[in-house]
């Protein structure tokens, strides 16, 4: 499968500060990324060379099979800036259809694309009434102007709540299905943990570790959390059974490594009724950013 997006060994140096340092990575048609790091990791500086703002300082780029900034390149790639910024005194038809004269599209897409992100409710109402998770959406529809082949959204839920997030990332899995790669920074790591294929973490401009979540849970090789619920009575005996196990909250707590759970498992399977519940936590993906960020943040 040919990439929407291919970096190797991409370098950019602000004098002294080393932006990004031999930083690689190719993102297939369809696929969603998650580019999850530290205050000055590097993100957007990766997005701003991948849109052609800034050039590297070494390195080869290659978007949709063109230079960065080049006009094919251009035509393949929409971004979302995280503070997208729209004239209040517009409606979210007037601002859309506008945009669609500066990409050279015919205005008559406008309600289409509305639709798209489901604001065609509030097309004619003035952007000025809407609220940040519809502004969002406006912003989205701009960048779905053209069908590009790859979307670069920097931070797109920041300020949403929960449940006008849930949509946007409902939207972003309908455009990746329709083969569309998105390749998204995110400092929300839970819900990147859920809503993305891949994981990319950096790490002072480095790339310290990438893969799907379970790639990434089976390299770190942290361990297991199990909360074991004890009927009535039976906690000193469970904990006799299960060394390291404490109580908190009433439950017993303790952990295990990735090899030794399902032994744990069996020995708990064993304690009979006892035994109330049980819930086994792998490492989220909090614990792997921390692991694989560690003695890198400055
Ligand atoms: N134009 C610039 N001139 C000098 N240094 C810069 C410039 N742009 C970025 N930097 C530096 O490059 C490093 C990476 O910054 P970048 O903005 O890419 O980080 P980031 O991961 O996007 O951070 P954040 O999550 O805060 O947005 C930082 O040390 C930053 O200070």
């Amino acid at each position: 499968m040919t990439s929407t997006l291919t970096i190797s060994q991409l370098t950019k140096r602000f004098g002294e500060v080393a932006a990004l340092t031999g930083v690689s990575l190719s993102v297939a048609p369809g696929e969603r990324v998650a580019l999850l790091g530290h205050n000055g990791a590097g993100k957007s500086t990766m997005m701003k060379i991948i849109l052609g703002l800034i050039p590297a300082t070494s390195g080869q780029i290659s978007v949709c099979d063109a230079a960065p900034g080049s006009i094919a390149a251009r035509r393949s790639v929409a971004y979302l800036p995280e503070n997208v910024a729209f004239h209040p005194a517009l409606t979210g038809e007037e601002q859309l259809r506008h945009y669609l004269v500066l990409r050279g599209e015919s205005p008559s897409q406008a309600m289409g694309l509305l639709e798209k992100v489901g604001l065609a409710q509030a097309a004619r109402r003035r952007i000025g009434t809407y609220s940040k998770g519809m502004r969002q959406r406006v912003g989205l529809a701009q960048a779905l102007i053209g069908q590009p082949r790859l979307l670069v959204l920097d931070e797109p839920t920041s300020g949403l709540d929960p449940v006008s997030r849930r949509e946007f990332y409902a939207l972003l899995d309908d455009l990746a299905k329709q083969g569309a790669s998105i390749l998204l920074s995110s400092h929300a790591l839970t819900e990147v943990e859920a809503r993305t294929d891949r994981i990319v973490i950096l790490s002072k401009g480095r790339m310290v570790a990438e893969g799907s979540l379970a790639e990434l849970r089976r390299r770190a090789d942290l361990p297991v959390t199990l909360h074991v619920t004890a009927r009535n009575g039976s906690a000193p005996e469970i904990a006799r059974s299960l060394p390291g196990a404490i109580l908190v909250d009433g439950a017993l707590h303790l952990t295990c490594t990735q090899s030794e759970k399902l032994a744990q498992l069996g020995r708990i399977a064993g304690l009979g009724d006892k035994v109330a519940d049980l819930d086994v936590l792998p490492p989220s993906l909090e614990d792997l950013y921390s692991h694989f960020s560690r003695g890198t943040v400055q």
